[in-house]
């Protein structure tokens, strides 16, 4: 049973925030997440669902507070954290195979050395396999759909077996049954290796028996706790300014409203609200070197780029009896 107290925090953020142009996206966000934790971002179009897991990646800094990941500043390229970017189109005449696109996420750290040639084919081998990819290990990534590119994505983010696993809508455009496979896939990391996952998504009924925690930004403001704490008719409310219904469905959460937009929850997904936008509703891709073919650049050398902290509002942490994962 998993003692949050115990185990020191994979992620934390500690009165974090950010700003555009005098627009708060979110502000004093407290939180530590620990090894196996599954946290799902929610929230409607605009919110800085995907800017949060750019400061992540320590691609954008904080307007306020620190965020610290295997208890040091984020650094660009760190091999401590993994990441599946949405989905987007690779060029056809990207040059690079399947399996090398995936062979892109290992350097060799886990062991301490590069991997000869031999043993990298067989992770690589291991890590297609993983994803349901084999069959097309040799094909020109450009030359497959949108759901095959991201399961090699998926594939490359799990390579480098990283402390935290960025996920950015990893399950838009797979079928029911790659979402499934795909999604069981980072389960296991998160309980088998223990990695510490943050997953953004619309939709939170595809996760939602993996989810220990939801993280709800809305209108500058946020809440964290466990799913049904969080995705509550009061707390939704609250949250837009605006009357909000979820109703519990055969264990899945239905969101209803006349007006939200870009909502996580649509018509064609479970609900039966007229206003909501589901899935489709994306919005761009992180400017992330990484978003696309890029290689997993790993770079261990830290340097901080935290501000001080402006705000405490009372940390989040793991609540008692979630999953686990296994010591790192
Ligand atoms: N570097 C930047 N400079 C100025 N504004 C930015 C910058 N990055 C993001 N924004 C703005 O911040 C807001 C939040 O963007 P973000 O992509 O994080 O939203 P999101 O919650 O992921 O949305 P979606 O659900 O549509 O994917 C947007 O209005 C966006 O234009």
């Amino acid at each position: 049973m998993a003692d949050p107290g115990a185990s020191p925090a994979v992620l934390s953020l500690d009165g974090a925030g950010i700003a555009f142009h005098g627009r708060r996206l979110w502000e004093g966000v407290d939180l530590d997440l620990s090894a196996g934790e599954f946290l799902a971002v929610l929230g409607p179009n605009g919110a800085g669902k995907s800017t949060l897991l750019k400061v992540l990646l320590g691609l954008q800094r904080l307007s306020w507070g620190e965020v610290r990941v295997a208890g040091r500043p984020v650094r660009r390229g760190s091999s401590t954290v993994g990441y599946i970017p949405q989905q987007h189109a690779m060029p056809a005449e990207t040059p690079l195979r399947a399996r090398d696109l995936v062979a892109l996420g290992l350097d060799g750290h886990r062991y301490g050395f590069r991997l000869r040639p031999r043993a990298q084919r067989r992770e690589v081998d291991r890590l297609l396999e993983q994803v349901g990819a084999t069959e097309y290990a040799e094909m020109p990534v450009g030359l497959l759909s949108g759901g095959e590119q991201q399961r090699l994505r998926a594939a490359q983010a799990l390579a480098s077996d990283p402390a935290v696993l960025l996920c950015d809508e990893p399950l838009h455009s797979l079928d029911l049954h790659h979402q499934q496979a795909i999604t069981d896939l980072i389960q296991r990391q998160a309980t088998e290796r223990g990695s510490a996952v943050v997953f953004v998504t619309h939709e939170i009924n595809p996760v939602i028996e993996h989810v220990d925690r939801v993280l709800y930004l809305a209108r500058g403001q946020h809440r964290i706790g466990p799913t049904r704490e969080v995705m509550r008719s009061e707390v939704l409310s609250e949250l837009y300014g605006a009357p909000i219904d979820v109703i519990e469905h055969r264990g899945r959460l239905v969101v209803m409203s006349h007006h939200l937009e870009g909502h996580h929850c649509a018509p064609g997904h479970g609900g039966t609200g007229d206003a909501a936008h589901g899935p489709e509703a994306q919005a761009r891709a992180p400017e992330d070197p990484r978003a696309g073919v890029g290689p997993h650049v790993h770079d261990d050398d830290h340097e901080p780029h935290g501000h001080a902290s402006s705000r405490h509002v009372g940390r989040e942490q793991a609540p008692e009896g979630r999953r686990m994962g296994a010591p790192r």
